[in-house]
């Protein structure tokens, strides 16, 4: 089975060459003007060309107007819209068919009646991304170094695309990938040395563990 890789929030040429080259299937640009890792369209757009082709290209947004989608797409061309807020079933639907890209709806999951909220969007969202709640004082829906109880999805629905998000790093992503079974996993903070600066030998290290959690046994 085949596992994607994300590696969000890049804001560098050199971290976006290096995500793609130790084996992201994804990298993601954020577009939250407070987050640490924000940044603006048409420079996410100059980073991403390197490996256009290479790694699909993923904008994350937070319940963004249309005109703000007008212009990330005008800057970066992506394959790929993620979600990240309170965005409704109908929104979702509605910027799916205005635009024709591909959509991520990310959920936030602390128990299991966030479960619930999947059926609204299912036939929507090509795809999720659960995510973990936000820490009570955070100004960012995403991005937060922490996790959720992974069990929560043990037992969920095959046929639901999903990628696991939220506060993984080299030490737990083997848990994770032990526990469940995703489509794909999806990291910010974990392989970052301060908020928002990507860290060159903690993506290594991350991929590393990847590649031991799914060696056969
Ligand atoms: O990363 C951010 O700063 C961010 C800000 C606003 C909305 C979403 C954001 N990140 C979305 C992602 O896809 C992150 O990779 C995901 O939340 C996991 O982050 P982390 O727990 O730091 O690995």
């Amino acid at each position: 089975m085949t596992l994607d890789i994300k590696i969000c929030g890049l804001t560098t040429v050199e971290s976006v060459e290096r995500a793609v080259s130790l084996g992201a299937t994804h990298v993601g640009f954020i577009f939250f003007a407070k987050s640490p890792r924000h940044i603006e369209p048409a420079d996410a757009g100059r980073i991403a060309d390197h490996v256009r082709g290479r790694a699909k290209i993923v904008s994350v947004s937070v319940n963004a107007t249309n005109d703000d989608l007008d212009e990330i797409i005008d800057g970066l061309s992506p394959d790929i819209l993620q979600l990240h807020g309170s965005e409704s079933a109908e929104r979702v639907l509605t910027v799916k068919a205005v635009t024709g890209l591909e959509i991520w709806k990310a959920l936030s999951i602390g128990d299991a009646d966030d479960l619930k909220r999947i059926d609204a969007y299912e036939g929507i969202a090509n795809r999720f991304l659960f995510d973990a709640k936000p820490p009570r004082h955070s100004e960012l829906p995403g991005g937060n170094g922490v996790s959720f109880d992974w069990s929560l999805l043990d037992g969920l629905d095959e046929r639901i695309d999903y990628l696991l998000s939220g506060g993984l790093n080299k030490d737990n992503v083997g848990e994770a990938l032990a526990a469940i079974r995703p489509a794909g996993i999806d990291v910010s903070s974990g392989v970052e040395s301060a908020p928002g600066v990507k860290d060159l030998q903690m993506m290594e290290e991350f991929f590393a563990a990847v590649r031991r959690a799914r060696q056969p046994a």
